[in-house]
């Protein structure tokens, strides 16, 4: 039952040090069931690991989430550092764990389901992992499967999620009813942004009524848009499959007169997949994201830049992220919403290939273009190999910290070490491109676009709310 003395929404818990030393730590069990008991960890024993010295994580590691630092800089905030403890919060016995996958497809959303159930299974001797159908209205609207390593063993080499997954119907109350009739007592939540945030609620409802369940998130998502971490699992191999289709632009563009290649990525908010896919290849001209604004007609807009690349090149490959100009397109109609509430975008590749094409009839330029859209083939492939051991290393994390009564927590690389972030950090802001960073410089001198600034514009949104001088092309 819960306990009146609690309040409604946990406080974070920011622990100072010396030295400007802060640690932005994550629940435990115990900060709201005292006295609970604890067990060794089985992995003491455990012939694989019993060798590795010290494969216990000491209890005070932590990871800076800034490393490049000035010599009187305070040390500044640090994660808790993920991985196996030497006491453990559950008896093997006792676990009931269960996995749920919810949002959009990311490759290597079935390693990490594979990775939890083998994790408990053989790290911990866990027997009793219940999948969920269908994201987060399978708590309690679909059906139920158990899972066990046979079951799990050859999907990791399959897109999608065996699972299922799907948008929308998060009610935190009937997802905690569940968990509590059911008797889980290990939640593993596998999603992106809006998936992190329903699994804040469910750990808050879960602390309300006092149950010792722990709730762990794993960040999925190809257009990398969780902040604090490194890059979401996927995001790699979603950036190797455009090449393909940036290839096909390419071999499409050099092989007829006058032609544009233009291949469309996702990238609903954030252009992460675009840039990156754009700085792998170098065939491509332009590289268009939701973050940097562009314009079509006039000086230094992307029609001027098409026609003095076709005079030159007689060909040109264009990038463009589906969530890219929209301001352009979304003017005269009303924008709606997913079941998640994302809006919904219009196809950005079919209006801007039609501009295009109205823009060089009109000036009696004969061009031609063709669009290639591989949004979904990107992300319903299997993960590829570095995919595969990140997706291991962030499931098992999340199995130790579980284990270890962690909760209201997400996985996840900071600095290229594993942690446990609390789920205020993950759901607080988007991750998005700076244009104003160097990556994004390096970008327009790879590709020679124009930046797209109007002469008049000299403060722009840098995607993080701070405001910028961009007046002049970004060159550091
Ligand atoms: N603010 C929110 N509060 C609670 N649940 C949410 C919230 N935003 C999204 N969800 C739920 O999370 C799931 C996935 O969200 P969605 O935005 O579709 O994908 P992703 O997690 O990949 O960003 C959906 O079931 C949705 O209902
Ligand atoms: O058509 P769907 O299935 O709603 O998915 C489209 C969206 O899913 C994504 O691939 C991933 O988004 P999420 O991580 O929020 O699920 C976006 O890039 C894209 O806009
Ligand atoms: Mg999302």
């Amino acid at each position: 039952m819960a306990s009146p003395a609690l309040p409604e929404i946990s406080k974070p818990k920011i622990v100072d040090g010396p030295g400007g030393y802060v640690l932005e730590d994550v629940p435990h069990l115990t900060d709201y069931i005292p006295d609970l008991p604890t067990y060794p960890n089985l992995l003491q024993d455990n012939p694989a690991y019993s060798v590795v010295k010290q494969y216990f994580v000491h209890v005070d590691d932590s990871v800076p989430q800034k490393v490049v630092v000035h010599k009187d800089d305070p040390k500044g905030i640090h994660f808790r550092r993920a991985g196996a403890r030497q006491k453990v919060y559950f008896h093997s016995d006792d676990v009931h764990a269960c996995i749920v996958t919810c949002g959009g497809l990311c490759p290597g959303l079935n390693t990490v389901v594979r990775e939890i159930v083998c994790g408990l299974h053989h790290m911990y001797g866990v027997k009793k992992v219940l999948g969920i159908d269908g994201g987060y209205k399978g708590f309690y609207a679909k059906n139920t499967v158990y899972l066990n390593p046979k079951v799990v063993n050859d999907i990791h080499k399959r897109g999608g999620t065996i699972l299922g997954t799907s948008r929308g119907g998060h009610d935190t109350s009937k997802i905690v009813d569940s968990i509590q009739d059911r008797g889980i007592n290990q939640v593993y939540i596998i999603g992106g942004d809006g998936t992190q945030r329903g699994a804040a609620l469910i750990f808050e409802e879960i602390r309300r009524r006092g149950l010792k369940v722990s709730v762990a998130g794993i960040p999925k998502t190809i257009d990398n848009d969780i902040p604090v971490i490194d890059k979401s699992f996927g995001f790699d191999t979603a950036v190797e499959e455009a090449q393909r289709a940036i290839n096909a632009a390419h071999v499409e563009s050099e092989s007829f007169e006058n032609c544009i290649g233009l291949v469309k990525l996702m990238g609903r908010y954030s252009g992460f997949i675009a840039m990156y896919a754009t700085l792998a290849s170098r065939d491509v001209d332009c590289c268009l994201i939701p973050e940097s604004p562009f314009y079509l007609e006039g000086p230094g807009g992307l029609f001027e830049y098409i026609e003095k690349r076709l005079k030159e090149d007689e060909h040109m490959v264009i990038v463009i992220a589906e969530g890219a100009g929209q301001e352009l397109l979304s003017q005269s109609i009303q924008s709606t919403t997913d079941a998640s509430g994302n809006k919904l975008l219009q196809d950005v590749g079919l209006w801007i290939s039609q501009s295009i094409k109205d823009h060089f009839s009109k000036q009696k330029m004969p061009i031609n273009l063709k669009y290639i859209d591989p949004t979904y083939m990107i992300r319903a492939v299997p993960s590829n190999a570095s995919d595969n051991v990140y997706c291991t290393l962030l499931a098992q994390s999340a199995v130790h910290g579980a284990m270890a009564g962690y909760t209201g927590f997400t996985s996840g690389l900071v600095n290229g070490r594993h942690t446990y972030i609390p789920f205020n950090r993950i759901i607080e802001k988007q991750n998005k491109v700076v244009i104003t960073d160097r990556m994004w410089a390096r970008l327009l001198s790879s590709t020679n676009q124009p930046s797209f600034l109007r002469p008049s514009t000299n403060l722009l949104s840098n995607g993080n709310g701070s405001q910028k001088s961009l007046d002049k092309k970004v060159t550091h």
